[in-house]
């Protein structure tokens, strides 16, 4: 994606008080994280970027995808992919029906789940009930179907945070070599100076 992400000074006010303001352009591939303390509306403004702005607020400016102005389109038509920390993958379904949830109509499944538990170390994972894995499982599991999804641009709200040093380090190397490789914009909440530094790039620091 040529363009990137570009938050056209996009301002998100609750009430007569402006919460955030962020005037910014993620380049394809670029990581810029985002820190502030609790409370700053870092969440929020993750969530206007993706289109799930609760009513209580409103939003000025615009959230630009590859040159597209996507500021007033549903989050179904935005491809923008999230991933919290505490993501859950949907308890009814297998490891691989989570995977290929987010697959587009005739990809070929089976190879792209088998490659993507691979790829994170979990290969014959596939069948198994998401509440027999580890915390750290769930998250590579996680990674991988927001990828799958075949994302534009890629928000992180603190998603290594519950992961132990070394599953932390894997994952900031998976996610951020991807998002190089695919061109990418990445924007990663955290309050982890050492996952900003890993990030490489520049940091916004609201509130
Ligand atoms: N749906 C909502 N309606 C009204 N106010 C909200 C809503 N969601 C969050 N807020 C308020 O907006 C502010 C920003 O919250 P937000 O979750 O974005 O902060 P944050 O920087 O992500 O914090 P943390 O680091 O603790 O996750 C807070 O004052 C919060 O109480």
């Amino acid at each position: 994606m040529r363009d990137g992400l570009k938050l056209d000074k996009l301002t998100i006010c609750k009430g007569a008080d402006t919460l955030v303001s962020v005037d910014t352009c993620v380049a394809p591939g670029e990581v810029v994280s985002i820190m502030g303390p609790s409370g700053a509306g870092k969440s929020t403004l993750l969530a206007a970027i993706i289109g799930t702005l609760a009513e209580d607020f409103t939003l000025h400016g615009r959230v630009l995808l590859g040159g597209r102005d996507v500021t007033r389109e549903p989050p179904e038509g935005r491809r923008i992919g999230i991933l919290f920390q505490d993501d859950l993958l949907f308890p009814h379904l297998s490891v691989a029906a989570n995977l290929a949830f987010g697959l587009r109509p005739g990809a070929d499944r089976k190879r792209l789940v088998e490659e993507a538990l691979a790829e994170v170390g979990l290969e014959g994972f596939g069948p198994r009930d998401p509440a027999t894995l580890s915390g750290g499982q769930k998250a590579r599991v996680a990674l991988m179907r927001m990828l799958l999804s075949e994302p534009e641009a890629l928000l992180l709200d603190e998603p290594f945070s519950r992961l132990d040093a070394d599953r932390r380090a894997q994952m900031r190397t998976l996610v951020f070599g991807r998002a190089r490789e695919r061109g990418l914009p990445v924007l990663l909440v955290t309050h982890d100076a050492e996952d900003a530094q890993a990030a490489g790039g520049r940091i916004i620091r609201i509130g």
